[in-house]
């Protein structure tokens, strides 16, 4: 651990509506040292995402659930309190948005947003895809309307996918973080469990699958997990709440939990280098949400 008196870590969330470039501009942030926080680290109150730490900071940017979701239509209020619950106690917020395009659906989100001009919780524009500009000259009036319509604490073009102007992204919001050691060992996030990963693809399917409600209510836990030669194996339960959630997440004909399951196993052997023989249960575990030892077996403390 650093001694560094200005060393820099705080939270960050990364909202904006789908399709923006919000997971391309985290995976490139984070770049090798992406992780996803062992299963101590989830007693935290935000669903870590992944986490950058260099000589002088640490970044851990955090789950916006909502903004996941593939039903963009509905924006109602169970998935806002989700997204402002999410934005209510990290440091830095990071707005994405494609560049000269702010839509209505844009608009929906910055009114999510934390008030821009309350000093501790600066919102930086980060305006994506500027690569796909065939004309730049159009680029820096949007930024000044831009800037001129919202309190940003700062503006920034970038192009997440190329990785355009993300060191400059980077030395911005660092200045706005809190004077604190790295709050995560970086030991600790790096051993990523192959485990818990897994258990984590699932849990984001359901999420990006089923409505706003259920996923809050479920849990997953992997049962089994072994290595046949190359060949992961892994057995994995989803654990809902009542009948009628199991009834859901299945979905009919079983089309939805085959949707979880092929999603899951894809992102599994992408993110494992490797075939992934998945097979996911749905399980009915009632008040389980209540019972301390069922917690505690899922890894709540
Ligand atoms: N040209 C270009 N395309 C980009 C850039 N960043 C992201 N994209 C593309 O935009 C699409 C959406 O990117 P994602 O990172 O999945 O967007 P997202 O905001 O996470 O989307 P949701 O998960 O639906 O919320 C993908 O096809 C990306 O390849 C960029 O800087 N330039």
């Amino acid at each position: 651990m650093t001694t560094d008196p200005d060393y820099r870590s705080g939270y960050v969330a990364i909202v904006g509506r789908p399709n923006v470039g919000k997971s391309t501009l985290l995976n490139n942030l984070v770049g090798q040292k992406v992780s996803i926080t062992s299963k101590k680290s989830q007693t935290t109150r935000h669903r870590i995402h992944g986490i950058f730490t260099d000589a002088q900071s640490q970044f851990i940017f955090v789950d916006t659930p909502g903004f996941q979701t593939q039903y963009t239509n509905r924006l109602h209020s169970t998935m806002n309190r989700a997204v402002i619950q999410s934005m209510r106690d990290v440091d830095v917020v990071i707005l994405v948005i494609e560049a000269l395009r702010f839509d209505d659906r844009d608009k929906l989100v910055v009114k999510l947003l934390p008030a821009m001009d309350r000093p501790d919780k600066p919102v930086i524009l980060v305006v994506n895809k500027v690569d796909r500009l065939a004309d730049k000259s159009r680029l820096l009036p949007f930024l000044e309307k831009m800037a001129k319509e919202y309190a940003f604490a700062a503006i920034i073009p970038v192009s997440a996918e190329k990785g355009t102007q993300l060191a400059d992204l980077i030395r911005t919001v660092r200045s706005y973080l809190p004077q604190n050691p790295p709050l995560f060992d970086e030991g600790e996030v790096t051993d990523r469990s192959e485990q818990f990963i897994a258990a984590e693809l699932v849990r984001e399917k359901l999420f990006r699958l089923l409505g706003e409600e259920i996923p809050y209510s479920t849990s997953v836990i992997i049962d089994q997990f072994t290595m046949e030669g190359e060949l992961r194996k892994i057995h994995a339960s989803i654990i809902v709440d009542k009948t009628n959630q199991k009834a859901i997440v299945i979905g009919k004909d079983g089309e939805k939990l085959k949707l979880i399951a092929t999603q899951a196993r894809k992102d599994m052997e992408q993110n494992f280098g490797g075939k992934v023989y998945l097979k996911v249960w749905v399980k009915v575990k009632s008040g389980w949400a209540d019972d301390a030892r069922a917690l505690k077996s899922l890894g709540y403390e």
